[in-house]
């Protein structure tokens, strides 16, 4: 089904509801420049790190894209579990998965709570940005804490520059592109008030500086378009 949530005024601010859940495939490939691509090197360096018996955990999960996509292609066992709190991101995940015939663990969990055990691969894709920024790197400590010996931590971000004319023009580049995906002037500005304050997105720096800070030897962007990244992060 193709995104309209925006074609009509906001009542509230955005959330990862059921109106969203059953559009949110079409949303993030026209919302997120290149998503497909940050997502195949997010694979790549996930299957590389797996070995038999293996552990990745994927948090904010969604409708599960990324885990489905990884057991297609696993040639070894692994265990795949992703995480989410939205109710209607998993109902999604689990029709996918039921329809695909892929083993995943989804679990309705709260990423800030939830009790990890230790992995060789964590995921966590355009959902950092959503963490209030006073308990994002508690969860990034605990993503590091919960890795195995040079276990890696994939995460891609909505990110800004410090510098204010170049943010500006960013922000305008990223709006080319969703005009460019068919997205309008009205719903791009709807969607904008709706993230306000909901998506609070860090500059590359303060991501690295982020990830180095809660125990990762080495972390840089291993992908980035405007203002979207990918980073990797070693423990
Ligand atoms: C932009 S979506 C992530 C997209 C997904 N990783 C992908 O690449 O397809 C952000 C997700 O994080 C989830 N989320 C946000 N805060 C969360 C939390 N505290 N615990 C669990 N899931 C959370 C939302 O429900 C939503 O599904
Ligand atoms: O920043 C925006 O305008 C976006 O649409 C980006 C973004 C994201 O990065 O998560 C915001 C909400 C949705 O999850 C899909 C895409």
């Amino acid at each position: 089904m193709n995104d309209k949530v925006f074609t009509k005024p906001i009542e509230k601010q955005f959330e990862f509801n059921e109106e969203v859940a059953v559009v949110f495939d079409d949303m993030l490939n026209r919302s997120v420049p290149f998503y497909k691509e940050s997502q195949k090197i997010t694979e790549f360096f996930a299957l590389k790190q797996l070995k038999d018996g293996g552990l990745i955990y994927d948090l904010g999960c969604s409708t599960a894209s990324l885990l489905i996509s990884i057991s297609k292609q696993l040639k070894i066992e692994a265990i795949l579990i992703g995480l989410d709190n939205s109710d209607a991101m998993l109902e999604q995940a689990r029709k996918k998965c039921q329809a695909l015939g892929a083993t995943i663990d989804l679990q309705n969990a709260d990423i800030l709570e939830y009790d990890y055990k230790q992995a060789d691969v964590f995921v966590s894709n355009y959902t950092l940005q959503f963490i209030r920024p006073l308990v994002r790197e508690e969860l990034v400590k605990k993503i590091a804490d919960s890795l195995k010996k040079e276990g890696i931590f994939i995460f891609s971000e909505k990110v800004i520059s410090h510098h204010s004319k170049l943010n500006k023009d960013l922000i305008e580049c990223y709006y080319d592109f969703k005009k460019e995906q068919g997205y309008s002037e009205y719903e791009i500005m709807q969607k904008r008030e709706a993230l306000e304050n909901v998506l609070v997105p860090y500059s590359e720096d303060e991501n690295i500086k982020m990830a180095k800070n809660c125990g990762f030897s080495h972390c840089e962007v291993v992908f980035r378009w405007a203002n979207f990244a990918t980073f990797i992060a070693i423990k």
